[in-house]
């Protein structure tokens, strides 16, 4: 059984329609995040499925439960889901026990002690139970979050940013332990970031959102081998655009020679063009070139050198070993990478 069905859901801010019929499922025990440029709509969809907000069409089914369709809606507190937000919404005159216990009341006493005392276990916040919130790291105030959101064991968890208040250098460690703790416990999570970097690390899916819909639901890999449109290949990362003929299902031709492909290319019409990303690129001297290069950086170890192609710009990296005379011209050599083709 899916844990959360979203079928061609619709709201609108007054004149402004914010998500337009979209479609969304996520399986049970799964981490599907919510990606896309500010404004596009995650934090409504996420509202949504919190029953927050009353879209105006569509239905939305939890855990095999209607939510939402034309007549019924169910209200927040009965949709038996967690929330977890980026300010972490602690009760400040509340300790560390007081906070996970807080959603337990339907419990009795031992029972909600015995809850609390597993849950203080699974985030590992042994000995800061008298603790209060500001006595607490952002880390730990995180983990005693999703211990509380977990506590009265949802069939949905939704995570609205919940790591960008982290210090970068243990956020990605939070996000490991976050994740494994959601895993064990077996539950389905939406989550909603800025970073692809988060995205990648903590969700088993990723769902690109553009002009109010899905765009396209897949795992990160298979984002970047086969997007489904330009804009999804555009929101992954920068790249540039490359007029191309697809010679068969293996590889292209372009102004800058023939690019193998790593996977099968779509059956479609052999006229279009590929996109390529700096990392597929490598630049050489060579008499014929045509590049222009605008600026040459160190880095470090690299050198970043900023082309610009067809009126398209990018920066690509080069190791610094093989350095380029830019008095030179300079041409383009396209690795064998999983090309993007669009006809
Ligand atoms: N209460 C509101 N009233 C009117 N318009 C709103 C309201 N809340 C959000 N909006 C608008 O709806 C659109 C979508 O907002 P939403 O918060 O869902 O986007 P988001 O993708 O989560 O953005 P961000 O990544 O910046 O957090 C935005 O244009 C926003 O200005």
């Amino acid at each position: 059984m899916s844990s959360l069905i979203l079928e061609k859901v619709s709201y609108q801010y007054q004149q402004q329609k914010v998500i337009s019929e979209l479609d969304l499922t996520v399986a049970h025990n799964e981490i599907v995040c919510l990606l896309g440029a500010s404004g596009c709509g995650k934090t409504t969809t996420l509202k949504a499925i919190a029953g927050l907000i009353k879209p105006q069409h569509g239905r939305i089914v939890i855990h095999g439960q209607c939510m939402n369709n034309g007549q019924l809606f169910v209200q927040p507190q009965h949709r038996n889901i967690g929330m977890m937000f980026q300010d972490y919404a602690l009760f400040p005159h509340l300790n560390v026990t007081q906070n996970i216990a807080f959603g337990l009341s339907r419990l009795n006493k031992r029972e909600r002690h015995t809850r609390v005392a597993q849950m203080i276990e699974l985030v590992r916040l042994e000995g800061l139970e008298k603790r209060f919130p500001h006595e607490l790291s952002g880390g730990q105030q995180q983990r005693v979050a999703i211990a509380r959101a977990l506590a009265y064991k949802p069939n949905l968890l939704l995570l609205d940013e919940p790591f960008s208040n982290i210090d970068t250098q243990v956020r990605f460690q939070l996000i490991n332990d976050i994740r494994s703790i959601i895993k064990d416990q077996q539950v389905s999570a939406i989550f909603v970031s800025h970073s692809k970097d988060e995205a990648f690390a903590f969700a088993d899916k990723l769902a690109i959102m553009h002009k109010g819909k899905i765009a396209q639901l897949d795992s990160a890999q298979a984002l970047f081998q086969k997007p489904s449109s330009k804009a999804v290949a555009e929101f992954l990362g920068r790249g540039i655009y490359l007029d191309a003929n697809r010679l068969n299902g293996q590889s292209v031709s372009t102004k800058f020679g023939k690019v193998g492909s790593v996977i099968a290319l779509p059956d479609s019409e052999d006229k279009g063009q590929i996109y390529v990303r700096p990392q597929h690129l490598e630049l050489i001297n060579s008499p014929t070139g045509k590049v222009e290069i605008l600026q040459q950086r160190f880095i470090g170890t690299d050198y970043v050198y900023h082309i610009k192609v067809d009126d398209q710009q990018l920066e690509v990296p080069a190791p610094a070993e093989q350095l380029l005379d830019t008095t030179k011209p300079v041409s383009l050599k396209i690795k064998a990478h999983a090309v993007n083709f669009f006809s």
